[in-house]
């Protein structure tokens, strides 16, 4: 199968810390125009996925953005190749305004020469950016006046005037009200549009509005892949949540209310 240029393909990666293997040869990959989703139960493997895939941890295998491989490079360069990540607690400027955080975020991709410049007006990365997370009518506020799902978004928007072509998003929706999950959904949506979108989620009902592709993960394997209703009716799946998360179990039935 031809694999497009921007695409994020993941073959045999697999991670270890000392003698426990916490990721197995676990091979997936994501494209722009689809917002992709890795779950699965708590230490399944997903956030060391995602480091490994970052630089945060050492893998082996291969992590492929376009022509470039990821795996073994360290992690800045890896952001300069345009692969962005967040973590499951925003970290932002509190005391600096959404756009002053923004404004930073775009002077990350400037070169040293062109920081010196004197700046005219606001980036138009920052315009965008503004317009794209919904945050232009809080752009002079503190970072630390926003909302839990405010931070998240503002999070995104700093990956998007750096020009990530590939957000690798750790819960997004964690702690959001049942508004900001949707607005996120929507803003995931958009974002997907041109980019490759991987989100490791636990709220079942955020994956089964929003997702258009998920893997499964269990004990560091790929449990099961497809779209969300062949994973919803992989009697693997059910049982691994039933088994571990009863809570969850529930969650993944078609229509069923998330039980938090
Ligand atoms: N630095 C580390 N050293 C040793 N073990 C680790 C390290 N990081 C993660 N692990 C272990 O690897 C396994 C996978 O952890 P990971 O955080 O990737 O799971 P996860 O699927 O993201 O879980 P959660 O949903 O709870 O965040 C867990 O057993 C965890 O304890």
């Amino acid at each position: 199968m031809s694999v497009p240029d921007a695409s994020l393909v993941v073959s045999d990666l697999h991670v270890q810390f000392g003698a426990f293997v916490a990721v197995h040869d676990v091979s997936f990959d994501a494209h722009p125009g689809e917002v992709r989703f890795l779950i699965g139960p708590n230490g399944a493997g997903k956030t060391t996925c995602i480091d490994a895939i970052t630089g945060l941890s050492k893998g082996t295998g291969t992590a492929r953005f376009g022509d470039k491989e990821l795996l073994g490079s360290p992690a800045q360069k890896i952001v300069r190749l345009g692969v962005g990540r967040t973590f499951q607690t925003a970290s932002v400027f509190a005391q600096l305004s959404v756009l002053q955080n923004l404004d930073i975020a775009a002077g990350l991709r400037r070169s040293p020469v062109s920081l010196l410049r004197a700046r005219r007006g606001v980036d138009a990365s920052v315009e965008r950016a503004l317009e794209e997370t919904g945050l232009g009518t809080v752009r002079d506020l503190p970072a630390g006046m926003l909302s839990h799902g405010q931070k998240q978004w503002l999070e995104i928007g700093m990956l998007l005037v750096q020009d990530a072509k590939v957000l690798l998003l750790d819960e997004p929706v964690a702690g959001m009200s049942q508004d900001e999950r949707t607005a996120t959904g929507e803003l995931l949506g958009r974002v997907a549009a041109n980019r490759v979108v991987v989100v490791v989620e636990h709220d079942m009902d955020f994956m089964r509005s929003f997702a258009t592709r998920v893997t499964v993960l269990h004990q560091g394997r790929v449990l099961s892949e497809g779209s969300v209703a062949e994973i919803q009716a992989d009697p693997r799946v059910q049982e691994v949540y039933l088994g571990t998360a009863g809570a969850l179990s529930g969650a993944l039935a078609p229509g069923a209310e998330e039980v938090d």
